[in-house]
This record gives structure tokens, C-alpha cells and sequence, in this order.
């Protein structure tokens, strides 16, 4: 049976979705929402922070890919998430590593996808869908990784074309999706992590970062337009985070990548949207939505 209220995530790599999402993902599960995730690529080229597994590097076996496949499953386990597509289907698209790198120019980097192609490959996921609210990065990809900046690309291309009837009648019906949102930590909220890691000092693992403005991601409060609380499902996100061992570190309320820059593991996540009507205001003084489904039909 369809849900009432459908919401499509479009991300880079298996890891993105729980840092970036992994909250709203598993209220809006447990609210009854359908909740799709697509996911561009494998992951291929990341780093792996569990020395066990150090032979899978795209470098050794270049296995991380299947494997960091079977954490995604894992993560969306714990937050109740049973739709995970990729885009193309899995292996399509290579994870193209950080801008500038020489797998950037691999045959099957996503960096280097026709984008007429992968975008009517998204069409068909958001025809089939039919998703009221899109989420994804925005056009920086968030921090500037090539993978994210093209997820951006191939999303917002896909939520125009799918809502063409001229375009690819082939791919399915028209759908016009009522509201895109991109993903975005207010600067004010990663101070306050910023802080909160000082104050943990050497009680936690990881390095501090000094500044919200050293953070790439970090955008102006006065950008933002809807915070989701997800604070009730913060342990389905904590047990997420830890399902992506190869990628992310938890440790208590901080989380860090390799680099091990420690940030906050928010269960309050935070939305730009820049497509279709803001909904009400919710309860919180800076008049932010607290629903991406705010102000749409039942
Ligand atoms: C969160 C995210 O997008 N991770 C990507 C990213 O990983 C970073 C990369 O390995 C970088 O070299 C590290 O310094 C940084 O700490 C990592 O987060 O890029 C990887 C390669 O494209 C990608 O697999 C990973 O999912
Ligand atoms: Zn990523």
C-alpha cells in the first residue's frame, strides 16, 4: 500500500544519509511515511577507519564498495528504511574520491556521468516514487566533494524533468514534487558543538575544530527554513552512525570521518528549502517549519 506522504533522499555515498538525515529518516518511518533513499554511488574510494578491513581499499582488493553496501543495509535497519535504491542501479556509479584526485577521472566516476543520463536514471525513481518532499545537498554538495555537488545536479535536473510530461514518456508519468529542501547546519548549531567538544576535552577521542567558520558546511542561521526534530530517534540514529564503522566514529554525543575532527550527532536536523510553499511555522522562535511535510495535504 502507498503512504500517504512520500519523501525521496538523494545522496553521494552510503554514510551521507545517517549523518546528514539519519533522525528525520527514522520519525518519519515510524510516523508512517514512505521514505526512499537513493544512493549515487558505492563509496568505493573512501578511507576505512577499522584496520581489519584495511584490504578492501580501492587501492588493495577494491572491495569497499559491496561492503560499505552491507553497512548502508545495516544503517537503514536501524532506522526502519527498506526502500535504498542507487542510482543506475549498484555499481553504476563510482565514488569519484575528494575533488582533484586521480579517480576522479576513473571511466565510472559519478564526477564524470553523462548527467542527461543519470538524471532520466533519477526520473524514473522520482516517476515511480512519486515523492511529495526531495531532499539533498545544495549546488557546493554541501562541503564541495564532486560526488555531492553532481547528487545535487542529477536531483534538482530530476525533479524538473520528472514533472515534464514531454520529457522520456517512457520513464512514467509526470510528477511535480511539491517541495525541495537541501540539507545545511545553521553556524550557530555547530558553535554550540564546537563548545560542547571543549568542554568534553580530553574525555572524548577526538580533535576540536575552533571555529563554526572552519566548517565548510556550516551556513548562516538566516538561511535555514525548517529544523526536524528527531531527538526521540537519536539512538536509532547513533546506531546508524555506527553501522557505517569504515567511514564514521562515535564517541557518546560526537561523532568524526577520518579526519577525526569531532562534530555533534544532531538530533535535530536542518533544512534550506528552495522549491514549493513554506509550510506554517512550527513552535520554535525562529519560525522554521518543524515538518518537511508542512502545509501539504494529509
Ligand atoms: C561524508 C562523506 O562525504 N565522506 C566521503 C569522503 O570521505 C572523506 C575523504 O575520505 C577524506 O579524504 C577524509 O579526509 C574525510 O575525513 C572523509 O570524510 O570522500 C570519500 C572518497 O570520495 C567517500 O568515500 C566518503 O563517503
Ligand atoms: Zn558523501
Amino acid at each position: 500500500m502507498t503512504s500517504a506522504r512520500r519523501i525521496l533522499l538523494v545522496h553521494a555515498h552510503p554514510d551521507d544519509e545517517t549523518i546528514n538525515n539519519g533522525a528525520t529518516m527514522a520519525r518519519y518511518v515510524a510516523e508512517g511515511a514512505q521514505v526512499t533513499l537513493l544512493t549515487c554511488t558505492l563509496g568505493e574510494e573512501g578511507e576505512i577507519l577499522v584496520p581489519e578491513l584495511a584490504q578492501l581499499a580501492a587501492d588493495q582488493a577494491d572491495q569497499l564498495g559491496g561492503y560499505r553496501i552491507w553497512e548502508l543495509r545495516g544503517a537503514m535497519d536501524a532506522l526502519g528504511v527498506t526502500d535504498i535504491r542507487f542510482l543506475g542501479g549498484a555499481g553504476r556509479y563510482r565514488d569519484s574520491g575528494m575533488m582533484g584526485v586521480p579517480a576522479n577521472g576513473h571511466p565510472r566516476a559519478f564526477w564524470n556521468a553523462d548527467l542527461d543520463e543519470a538524471v532520466a536514471h533519477a526520473v524514473a525513481v522520482v516517476r515511480e516514487v512519486r515523492p511529495q518532499v526531495v531532499v539533498t545537498y545544495d549546488e557546493n554538495g554541501g562541503y564541495g566533494h564532486p560526488d555531492h555537488i553532481q547528487a545535487h545536479r542529477v536531483a534538482m535536473g530530476a525533479v524538473a524533468a520528472a514533472a515534464d510530461p514531454a520529457y522520456r514518456p517512457d520513464l512514467g508519468e509526470a510528477w511535480t514534487v511539491a517541495k525541495v529542501y537541501w540539507c545545511c547546519v545553521p553556524r550557530s548549531v555547530l558553535q554550540q558543538g564546537i563548545e560542547a567538544m571543549a568542554a568534553a576535552g580530553d574525555e572524548t577521542l577526538f580533535q576540536g575544530v575552533t571555529s563554526a567558520d572552519d566548517i565548510p558546511f556550516a551556513v548562516p542561521d538566516d538561511v535555514v527554513t525548517a529544523a526536524v526534530d528527531g531527538t526521540a530517534f537519536s539512538s536509532h540514529k547513533d546506531a546508524a552512525m555506527r553501522a557505517h564503522p569504515t567511514q564514521i566514529l562515535v564517541d557518546g554525543p560526537f561523532f568524526a570521518l577520518s579526519n577525526n575532527l569531532g562534530l555533534e550527532v544532531l538530533g535535530v536536523e536542518y533544512y534550506r528549502l528552495v522549491q514549493g510553499e513554506r509550510g506554517p511555522a512550527g513552535p520554535g522562535p525562529e519560525g522554521w517549519e518543524d515538518d518537511l511535510f508542512a502545509g501539504l495535504p494529509a
